[in-house]
């Protein structure tokens, strides 16, 4: 209990008397209760050998996906490995939907009126694809505030994480991002805490699967993750930066890393939005040629 006091887990009124605080009250909910048992799992054999893995490895950075420090430790990344953890998938994806409870969503922070205005307004254009958007509760979110919007939601992740999904509004497709996208022309194609899971090389492979099913003149493509500062990255980010490192040789990126990586295959930013530097930001992308006709 002293431990968990010093952590702020709980306050010490008095001698072998203990109080909850808002943290203890946040380990009874999904996101602490689901994701801290999930993420201590799956980070803590890779984390607990990060050093041995520097140390063989000269400390380079790894930048290779199949040479992750989780691949070296344990034999799979982290994908690989929930798929083979029922009970963990279940809690990440528990984790996934509640972990930004009670902070803005990435509509609120985009003006997202710059999608709606100019989108073909037919039932079946697909106005926003979702990529890699677990159970669906950032569309979920999305059509809860607008339940008509002007064109399809879609929602695709891997075959095992959309088979059950059935959500107002919302049409789930298996699909993996490593293969073509099969919906073409859509006005938005949205990645959310998606690429700072892999390292550029794999980004830049996603990216053209994207980009080969954009309509130059129309679609954009919206990243919401954090853009680090410069200097000062906060504790929050930072740690992320280490673990993503870890499970999967992914990375947080900054400013530039974010315009190297999306000019390197021909994307240009046209914007980005942030409502809280310790938050993730929402990046607006477009094809590079067409960038100023938008
Ligand atoms: C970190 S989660 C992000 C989920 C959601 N976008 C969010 O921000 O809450 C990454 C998601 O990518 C999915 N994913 C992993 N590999 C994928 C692939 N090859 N194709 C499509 N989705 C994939 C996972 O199943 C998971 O739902």
């Amino acid at each position: 209990m002293r431990v968990m006091t010093s952590l702020g887990l709980c306050s010490s009124v008095e001698a072998e008397v203990y109080c909850p605080t808002d943290k203890s009250l946040a380990m009874t909910k999904p996101i602490g209760r689901d994701g801290v048992p999930c993420i201590y799992d799956l980070t803590l054999p890779a984390l607990s050998k990060l050093p041995e893995y520097l140390r063989l490895n000269n400390y380079v950075n790894p930048e290779e996906y199949s040479r992750s420090p989780m691949q070296w430790a344990v034999g799979k990344s982290q994908f690989e490995w929930l798929a083979e953890n029922k009970q963990h998938q279940f809690l990440f994806n528990s984790y996934m939907s509640s972990r930004r409870e009670g902070k803005p969503n990435w509509f609120d922070v985009y003006p997202l009126k710059r999608l709606i205005d100019g989108a073909i307004p037919l039932p079946d254009a697909a106005f926003l694809v979702d990529i890699g958007g677990n159970e669906g509760h950032d569309l979920g979110n999305l059509y809860a505030r607008y339940s008509r919007p002007p064109g399809r939601l879609i929602l695709q992740d891997l075959p095992k994480m959309v088979k059950n999904v059935d959500r107002q509004g919302i049409d789930a497709m298996a699909y993996s991002f490593l293969d073509p996208q099969p919906v073409k022309g859509a006005r938005a194609y949205y990645f959310r805490a998606i690429f700072h899971d892999w390292p550029d090389r794999i980004c830049q492979r996603i990216l053209l699967n994207t980009i080969s099913a954009m309509n130059a003149q129309y679609s954009r493509i919206i990243i919401v993750d954090f853009v680090l500062p410069d200097t000062n990255v906060p504790r929050m980010q930072s740690a992320m930066d280490i673990q993503m490192m870890s499970i999967g040789a992914g990375v947080e990126r900054s400013k530039k890393q974010w315009v190297d990586l999306l000019a390197s295959v021909g994307l240009k930013i046209n914007g980005i939005w942030n409502s809280n530097p310790a938050l993730e930001s929402v990046i607006e992308a477009v094809l590079m040629e067409d960038a100023e006709r938008l």
